[in-house]
C-alpha cells in the first residue's frame, strides 16, 4: 500500500517536508474516541499499520476551539514513540476540506464529522424521509466543506416510481449541481454509484437519517464481516452496531470511507442565516398573511394558521418559527461567550508560553555563567 492509496498528495508531501526532517512520519487519523485517536501510516515494508496516538500539548493549545483540533480524516505529522512509549502527534496538515455540523443538543460548537472528504454522500429515501429543507440544509453545509455532494434516494425498490421521480427532481432543483441518483441497497443498485466514486484516494463520507439504508450501503461495499447489520435488535429495535465512533475505513477496492455508526437524524451547524433559510417556506406564506404585523396567533387572515389548519404545515413547525427570533438570539449570546471562552484560553496559552520562554533564557544565562544574584 502506498500514502497516495490514503489520499496523499504532492501538496501535502511540500508541506511535510519541515516535519520529515524531524523524523516524524505522515499519518491520517482513522479515529477518534473520548481519550485518544487512531491513526494509519505506512510502514518500512509499505504495509498499513493501524496505531493508537495522543495528541501533543501544544497541538492541544495552538487550536483555538474543538472544530481545529485533529478529526478523523485529517493528515498529521507523528512522532513514533519506541516501546511502552506513546506516538505522538505533533503537527497537523493544512485541510483540504472539512464537513461539519452542530453538535447535539444545546451547545453551538461545531464538530468536525470528516476532514479531508472528497465527496459527501447524503443517503434519503423518496417517502418518509423526503424532506426537501433539510436537504437544502446538508446543501449548504457541504458546499461549505468544498466537498462534492451526491445524493442516493434509496429504497426505490419500494415506492411508486412517479413518487421516485417527483422527489428526485424536486432535489435537484435545489441544487442543480449536485449529483442525484434514485437506488436500491436491497437490490444491489446504488453500489455501482458509490464505487465509481471512489477511486485511489478519495474519500466519501455517507451521512443521512437513521433507517434510510446507509448501514445495508455500506455493508455490500465492505463486504461480509463487516461488523455493521441492518438486522435490527428485538430488544432495543434498533439496528446492531458494535461501535459508536466515526471512522475512517480504506477499501479493498480503492477509495476510502467515513462511516457514521449511530449517527441519527443529523443536526447541523447552524448560523443564523441557515436557520432562517430553513424556514423559507414559513415565510412565504407569513408573506400572505392578510396584517403586515400579523403574530400567526389569532389574528385574521393569517395564512400561517390557515395553513396548518389545512394540514400543509405542520404544527410544529409553526412552533419552531414562532420561536425563531428567541433561538437566533440564543445563538448569538452562546456564540459572544463562545469567542471570549477561547480568547480566554488563548491568553492563558500565551502567559505560559512566554513564562516558559523566560525560564529557558535564564536557564541559559546561568548555564553561560552569566546569572548573578
Ligand atoms: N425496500 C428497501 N428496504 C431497504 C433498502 N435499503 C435498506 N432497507 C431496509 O431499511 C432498514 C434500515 O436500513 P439500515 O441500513 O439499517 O439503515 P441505516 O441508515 O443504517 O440506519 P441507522 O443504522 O439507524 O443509521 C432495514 O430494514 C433495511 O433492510 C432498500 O433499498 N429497499
Ligand atoms: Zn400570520
Amino acid at each position: 500500500m502506498l500514502l497516495t492509496d490514503l489520499g496523499w498528495s504532492d501538496d501535502l508531501e511540500r508541506e511535510f517536508a519541515p516535519h520529515a526532517q524531524r523524523g516524524w512520519v505522515p499519518a491520517r487519523l482513522n479515529r477518534e474516541t473520548p481519550i485518544n485517536y487512531g491513526a494509519f501510516i505506512i510502514d518500512e515494508e509499505g504495509d498499513l499499520v493501524d496505531l493508537d496516538v495522543v495528541l501533543s500539548g501544544k497541538v492541544w493549545h495552538d487550536a483555538a476551539n474543538d472544530a481545529e483540533l485533529p478529526a478523523v480524516g485529517d493528515w498529521v505529522a507523528l512522532e513514533l514513540g519506541g516501546e511502552n512509549e506513546d506516538h505522538v502527534i505533533r503537527a497537523g496538515l493544512t485541510r483540504r476540506s472539512c464537513f461539519s455540523r452542530k453538535v447535539p443538543g444545546k451547545s453551538t460548537e461545531e464538530q468536525v464529522i470528516g476532514a479531508n472528504v472528497d465527496v459527501v454522500c447524503v443517503v434519503t429515501d423518496p417517502g418518509p424521509d423526503h424532506n426537501p429543507r433539510r436537504m437544502e440544509r446538508y446543501f449548504t453545509l457541504i458546499s461549505r466543506s468544498r466537498a462534492k455532494p451526491l445524493v442516493l434516494i434509496n429504497k426505490a425498490d419500494a415506492f411508486d416510481a412517479g413518487l421516485c421521480e417527483s422527489a428526485a427532481a424536486e432535489l435537484q432543483a435545489l441544487s442543480p449541481e449536485a449529483e442525484i441518483h434514485l437506488v436500491s441497497a436491497l437490490k444491489g443498485s446504488g453500489l455501482e454509484i458509490l464505487q465509481r466514486h471512489l477511486r485511489t484516494g478519495v474519500t466519501l463520507c455517507i451521512v443521512g437519517s437513521s433507517g434510510v439504508g446507509k448501514s445495508t450501503l455500506v455493508n455490500q461495499l465492505l463486504g461480509e464481516e463487516w461488523q455493521w447489520t441492518g438486522e435490527v435488535n428485538e430488544v432495543t429495535g434498533k439496528g446492531r452496531h458494535t461501535t459508536v465512533s466515526r471512522e475512517l475505513v480504506p477499501l479493498d477496492d480503492g477509495g476510502l470511507l467515513i462511516d457514521n455508526p449511530g449517527m441519527r437524524e443529523i443536526q447541523m451547524w447552524t448560523d443564523e442565516q441557515t436557520l432562517r433559510d430553513s424556514f423559507s417556506d414559513v415565510e412565504e406564506l407569513a408573506a400572505q398573511c392578510k396584517f403586515g404585523d400579523c403574530k400567526h396567533g389569532t389574528d385574521k387572515g393569517c395564512a400561517i394558521r390557515a395553513a396548518v389548519e389545512a394540514g400543509e404545515l405542520a404544527p410544529a413547525r409553526l412552533e419552531s418559527f414562532l420561536r425563531l427570533d428567541e433561538e437566533i438570539e440564543k445563538l448569538q449570546k452562546r456564540a459572544k461567550k463562545r469567542q471570549m471562552t477561547s480568547e480566554r484560553r488563548a491568553k492563558r496559552a500565551h502567559r505560559v508560553k512566554a513564562r516558559n520562554l523566560n525560564d529557558r533564557i535564564e536557564l541559559e544565562r546561568e548555564q553561560r555563567g552569566e546569572w548573578r544574584e
